[in-house]
């Protein structure tokens, strides 16, 4: 039986990827502080995001900002829970005021993966085939390649995209093998993608945990479980996207590297269409400062006309 105040209140998405992650969160509080599991409650709420899975959207069409997030963000800031546990992907760039990502786990792979039932990898995919995404940077770097493609729509959850592909649905379809590996499915991978034809979404792989601004309590108890190197190269995404997110909606790539002492950054932004794109590159040791260069190093190249066409 849970005890009547647990050790700590976790709010979490109702997916198996999110539940999956959340329990993760409660095994490495567990672990952290020698307290049994059954003390750390999961509270899950269904988000915007999720109701909104059987509709033909793109993720950007739903209105994007907290999408993933809101309903646990809000319960955080009610104090119903005190640990909000999320893909740092689908955080919006700005927080919602009181609240902060304090730790992140190690990251996970970072890499999409190409999966298909009838072909390889994407260059075998026949003239015309059908791809199924919902991610605009997914549909844009694929249609790079292969502009004959023709992208159909792909919501739901990791195991609906997956049986929507058995399906017949889409000839192929991009994932994250983070999520797959942590739901055990990494086998329906068909192949890993390169991440110079295929940057992943800035922040792919790493699980987030908010608290409440100014709680010293909750900062302490999860202080234990932040990885030092995946909080910098999230911090120096989430700067790019933010310095990006002010001006335009274009798909976003973002992946950090290292090169000895220092953080390397690279990012991208793409047309729609993905015809146009645009890369920028730096090295430094502040994550904040990287993101920052390397976003205004992007808007740069790209221009007004570029941006002020993809604005909507
Ligand atoms: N809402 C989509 C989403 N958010 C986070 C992940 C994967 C896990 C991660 O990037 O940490 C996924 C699924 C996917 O892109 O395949």
């Amino acid at each position: 039986m849970q005890s009547p105040t647990p050790f700590a209140r976790i709010g979490t998405r109702g997916s198996p990827l999110a539940l999956a992650q959340a329990k993760l969160v409660r095994e490495r509080l567990s672990l952290a502080h020698g307290v049994s599991k059954d003390q750390i409650a999961i509270d899950v709420f269904s988000t915007g995001g999720d109701r909104s899975q059987k509709e033909n959207t793109t993720l950007s069409d739903i209105g994007g900002k907290g999408v993933f997030t809101k309903e646990i963000d809000e319960a955080l800031l009610a104090g119903h829970i005190d640990i909000g546990v999320h893909s740092s992907k689908d955080v919006a760039t700005g927080l919602p005021p009181g609240m902060v990502l304090a730790a992140f786990l190690e990251r996970e792979d970072v890499r999409d993966a190409f999966i298909s039932v009838s072909v390889k990898g994407i260059d075998n995919l026949p003239d015309g085939a059908s791809f199924g995404t919902s991610s605009i940077r997914r549909a844009a770097q694929a249609l790079r390649l292969r502009p004959d493609l023709r992208i159909v729509p792909f919501r739901g959850n990791v195991q609906t995209r997956l049986q929507k592909l058995l399906d017949g649905v889409a000839d192929a379809t991009l994932l994250a093998l983070a999520g797959l590996n942590r739901l055990g499915e990494a086998h329906r991978a068909t192949a890993i993608v390169d991440t110079e034809k295929f940057m992943p979404a800035p922040a792919q792989g790493a699980i987030g945990i908010a608290i409440r601004q100014g709680d010293t309590r909750f900062a302490e108890i999860v202080a234990p479980l932040d990885h030092a190197p995946t909080h910098a190269a999230i911090t120096a995404e989430r700067t790019m996207l933010r310095v990006l997110d002010g001006s335009c909606r274009t798909p976003v790539g973002a992946l950090t590297g290292t090169a000895g002492d220092l953080l390397t950054l690279r990012g991208e932004i793409l047309s729609l269409d993905g015809q146009k794109s645009f890369s920028a590159q730096a090295e430094g040791a502040d994550p904040v400062a990287l993101g920052e260069t390397v976003g205004r190093d992007l808007l740069a190249q790209a221009g007004p006309d570029f941006l002020a066409g993809w604005s909507r």
